[in-house]
């Protein structure tokens, strides 16, 4: 029967209706009982990985600078040397990796993820790359006999770490019930949106919105300053209208400071921007907007902000205006 259970693993955990441990729903959703790796320990993984620990699970992790294992040794997770070992002593891993390339490297490479999959096991992967790549991912992980999912996240560090996130979801459906209770330890809801590469496209288009969204957002904090009025309060209007996004209210003001504590960072948002463009290439839409809002991260990325937060990409515009 369906019992009362704290979801979301952080500070925004929450009561809500599951299923107890030892029940499984008509989906064949049921509690997780076995051993997860986490792979990826950045801004994202860490908090993720630490959501699991406090939750209960028998959390494995792995990443290349050791050195950000320590906090989550600390809260109890065992260590393994490479991602191997973590696939082969875990029964579902978790990847959390910058971008395409780092994705298959720690999954297909050597030593890699795919070298510890057997049949049984499942691999999981939460980073955010294009879907010709999470198929790639998805093949070497089957090829062993495992199962595959790509479960893409759209949430920003603050609802990483409040087990807050939303999952877009695809590939292997029987893995997706299998997770679903540690997804909902380290998010607020998910999706499951079909074959591989779907999650990974959902993912691209929300942030390609997001990406030119900051852009126009940023065009106008410059705007109304240069006509005398207080950025500060274009934010607030903003935040009471139609267009008031949580984005706005909670980036704007330290924007307005020109400060950008990195939660995601732009050499991430620019990546997304590029995929997008990829993306839409594929099937011969224009996407003339996000074009122009990618010209100008990577412009960002040149003025050396690739590791601020993508909030940056109004010193783009600023540069732009002082070199008139
Ligand atoms: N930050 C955010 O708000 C969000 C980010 N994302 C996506 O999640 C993913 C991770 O983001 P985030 O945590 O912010 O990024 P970080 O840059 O903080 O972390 C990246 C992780 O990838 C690892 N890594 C990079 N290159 C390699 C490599 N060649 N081999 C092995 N490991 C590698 C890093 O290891 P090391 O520590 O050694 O550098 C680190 O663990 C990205 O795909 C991003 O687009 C999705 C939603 C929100
Ligand atoms: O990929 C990063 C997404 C950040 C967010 O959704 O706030």
């Amino acid at each position: 029967a369906p019992t009362l259970r704290l979801r979301g693993g952080g500070r925004g955990a929450r009561l809500v209706f599951s299923c107890s441990a030892s029940s499984s729903s008509p989906s064949g959703e049921g509690g997780f009982s076995g051993k997860v790796g986490f792979l990826g320990l950045g801004i994202m993984g860490a908090p993720m990985a630490s959501n699991l620990i406090n939750a209960g699970c028998d959390v494995t992790v792995w990443n290349r600078t050791r050195s950000k294992c320590d906090p989550l040794l600390s809260l109890g997770a065992k260590y393994e040397p490479s991602p191997a070992d973590v696939a082969s002593s875990c029964d579902v891993t978790f990847a959390m990796l910058a971008d395409p390339e780092s994705a298959v490297e720690v999954a297909c490479g050597a030593n890699g993820a795919a070298q510890g999959m057997a049949p049984g096991k499942g691999y999981v992967d939460v980073s955010t790359v294009d879907a010709a790549t999470s198929k790639l991912i998805g093949k070497h992980i089957t090829s062993t006999g495992a199962s595959f999912l790509e479960a893409p996240v759209s949430g920003s560090k603050k609802p990483a770490e409040d087990g807050l996130l939303i999952f877009l979801t695809a590939g292997d459906e029987s893995l997706y019930n299998r997770v679903a209770s540690l997804l909902d330890v380290m998010g607020k809801s998910r999706f499951f949106l079909g074959d591989v590469g779907k999650g990974a496209d959902m993912k691209l288009v929300v942030n390609m919105v997001m990406g030119s969204m900051m852009v126009s957002f940023s065009e106008g904090l410059l705007l109304s300053e240069k006509v005398g009025l207080d950025p500060n309060t274009l934010v607030e209007v903003i935040s009471q209208g139609a267009i008031s996004a949580p984005m706005f209210s909670l980036k704007g003001p330290s924007m307005v400071k020109a400060a950008y504590p990195t939660a995601f960072p732009l050499k991430h948002q620019q990546k997304d921007l590029r995929l997008a463009l990829a993306l839409a290439e594929s099937v011969s839409q224009s996407i003339p907007t996000v074009a122009a809002a990618n010209e100008l991260y990577k412009v960002a990325k040149s003025l050396g902000l690739a590791d601020q937060d993508f909030s940056a990409v109004i010193e783009a515009l600023k540069a732009k205006e002082q070199s008139k």
